[in-house]
């Protein structure tokens, strides 16, 4: 893997900590390209994560750089961290990186936030359509059948996706990607994304839709692709989901608190909308949460982007964010830290 980084930092003394959940595949490429961290003590925090905030706080002391992912920074480790005088760069591992670590905050300690930019377009639509399928021709269930003795064929009753319509909410890469796909399966294709010129829903093969309501009335598949922020947050109303026809498939990879918090369990809770959800309030999700009981749902444990080929250029850019931060260049940077 380490082919792909052709500059070596020159750095010997490198102050920075990884955290889990950065990727165990990321590890070695990024030593690779850090020597140093071979020798450096505070590495082995990867290895032996604790979320007790004072034991982090105190292992960060000496880095200036972090790099994390799956990991929530609370306000409190944030605000220590940097009055510490030390992190003054973290760099997360992933695209959403607003449901982690509070940007208004960093800016106003004036810590520099990087992500990765669109390095999930095809693991995260080809994960829709996984999700799709498991919907419309129950795979998971026919094999079980099937391995049981169980010839279920009117089982295997499936649904079709050529000529039905694909609803995208948030056409960006990933949206923009799973219109791509959903058109090469015969699918007709809309979108709603405000702020986004007539040639990018064209160039897409999609037909804007500007009311929300419509999409979601006249779609056979939703598909949720919108990043969350302040304007994203809750959306997605109890109000529009009450547009969805008996029978339309739901899917969400996107992150949950874009649809308006309990909305979605209250509409799910009728029984005829079949859905699929990679992303949850609360992760990692426990059985005793009501989403997981509510009939025919399909679920993932946020794995959408976990695929060789996105592992391989989220590390490229995660270690472009560190090579620019150390030599005081710019790379996806989110918030910047002048
Ligand atoms: N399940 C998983 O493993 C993963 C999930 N994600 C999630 O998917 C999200 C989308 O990723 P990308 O497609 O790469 O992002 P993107 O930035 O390329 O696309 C987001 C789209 O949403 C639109 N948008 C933003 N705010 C809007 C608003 N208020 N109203 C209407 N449209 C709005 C933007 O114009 C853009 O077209 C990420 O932010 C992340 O939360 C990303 C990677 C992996
Ligand atoms: O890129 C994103 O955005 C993601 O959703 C992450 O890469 C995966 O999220 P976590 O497992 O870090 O929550």
């Amino acid at each position: 893997m380490t082919e792909i980084y052709e500059t070596q930092s020159e750095r010997t003394d490198l102050p920075l900590v990884v955290m889990p959940a950065v990727l165990d595949a990321m590890i070695e490429p990024i030593k690779a390209q850090f020597p140093a961290l071979h020798d450096v003590a505070r590495v082995r925090m990867f290895e032996e994560f604790t979320s007790d905030e004072a034991v982090l706080a105190e292992r960060l002391k000496n880095a200036d750089a972090l790099l994390v992912g799956g990991y929530h920074i609370s306000d409190d480790l944030l605000r220590t961290i940097s009055e510490q005088g030390h992190v003054k760069c973290i760099v997360f591992c992933g695209t959403g990186v607003a449901s982690y670590i509070n940007l208004e905050l960093a800016r106003e300690l004036k810590v520099r936030v990087c992500n990765a930019e669109h390095y999930g377009d095809h693991a995260v639509a080809e994960h829709t359509f996984a999700l799709l399928f498991e919907l419309i021709r129950k795979v998971g269930q026919l094999d079980k059948d099937v391995k049981a003795g169980n010839w279920a064929w009117a089982g295997g009753d499936g649904l079709q996706l050529a000529g039905r319509r694909m609803g995208i909410i948030g056409l960006g890469g990933i949206g923009t990607t799973v219109a791509g796909i959903a058109r090469a399966f015969g699918m007709e294709v809309a979108a709603w994304n405000s702020h986004v010129p007539a040639e990018h829903f064209e160039r897409s093969g999609s037909v804007p839709v500007d009311d929300l309501n419509e999409l979601i009335e006249t779609s056979d598949v939703i598909s949720v692709h919108l990043p969350l922020n302040d304007a994203t947050r809750g959306i997605v109303t109890a109000e529009n989901l009450a547009h969805l026809q008996p029978g339309t498939m739901l899917i969400n990879t996107a992150r949950s608190e874009v649809i308006e918090s309990g909305a979605l369990f209250a509409r799910l809770q009728e029984g005829d909308i079949p859905a699929a959800l990679d992303v949850f309030d609360h992760e990692p999700l426990t059985v005793d949460d009501p989403i997981c009981h509510v009939p025919g749902i399909v679920l993932t444990p946020h794995v959408g982007w976990r695929t060789d080929g996105a592992f391989k250029e989220l590390t490229r850019q995660m270690i472009a964010c560190m090579n620019a931060y150390f030599a005081g260049e710019d790379y996806n940077v989110v918030v910047s830290e002048h």
